[in-house]
């Protein structure tokens, strides 16, 4: 049987409940029967320098993961060239598990930007995107607009960054509801953003 698996890239520096609930939604509420949360160790847009190493970014969410049988955590980038271009793990992976079908899901500011991804052109010939909705000022008026490969899912818009979550540990604040509770513990057990 085909199944399809919605891939939610991200660094994951560290995964928090804005991830998580947007993962859960499009498992419960779209038609995609799993949904993978893939850890990218280098993102082509952005700079390393904050960056925990790999394997701690993956047990945050591995542990994020637990207790949800439809999500699941991906190392998949791991092995693969950096910066990683999502192009390039897509092919990886419909190579990996040929009878699955793939779809990237991103926010509706990612879709804005989507053009100056590698190869978005062919994401977009072999995959159906899911789109969920971010607070991000204009609306996107480009060429994805009412795209036939583009699908929109309502989710809630929950406005938390990983930026905001390192600066607010590094300042001591108490910040336990916005992560998941294995997340808190494990950053505080070690000591992260400090
Ligand atoms: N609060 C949120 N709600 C929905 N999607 C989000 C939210 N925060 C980030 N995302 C999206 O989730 C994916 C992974 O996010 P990423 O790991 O880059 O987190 P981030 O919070 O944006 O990180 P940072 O603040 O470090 O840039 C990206 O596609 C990003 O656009
Ligand atoms: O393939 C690309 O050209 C590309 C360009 C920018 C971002 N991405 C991927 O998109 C994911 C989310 O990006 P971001 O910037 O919203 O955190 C991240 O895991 C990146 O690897 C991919």
């Amino acid at each position: 049987m085909n199944r399809k698996v919605g891939l939610f890239f991200g660094t994951f520096n560290p995964v928090h409940i804005g991830h998580l609930i947007i993962a859960n939604h499009m498992a419960e509420f779209s038609d995609l029967d799993e949904v993978w949360l893939v850890v990218t160790p280098h993102n082509p847009h952005k700079k390393k320098s904050t960056l925990l190493e790999n394997h701690h970014r993956l047990e945050m969410v591995y542990k994020a993961c637990e207790g949800f049988e439809h999500l699941k955590p991906s190392n998949i980038e791991f092995g693969l060239p950096q910066p990683n271009y999502t192009s390039t793990t897509l092919a990886h992976l419909q190579e990996k598990y040929p009878t699955n079908e793939f779809c990237p899901i991103m926010g509706e500011d990612n879709l804005k930007t989507f053009h100056k991804w590698k190869n978005y052109e062919v994401i977009l010939e072999n995959h159906q995107i899911y789109v969920y909705p971010r607070i991000s000022g204009r609306k996107v008026e480009n060429e994805f607009k009412d795209h036939p490969k583009i699908t929109r899912v309502m989710a809630p818009v929950i406005e938390i960054s990983s930026t905001f979550i390192r600066k607010a540990v590094k300042e001591g604040k108490f910040i336990k509801p916005m992560l998941p509770d294995a997340v808190w513990d494990y950053i505080k057990l070690m000591n992260f953003y400090k």
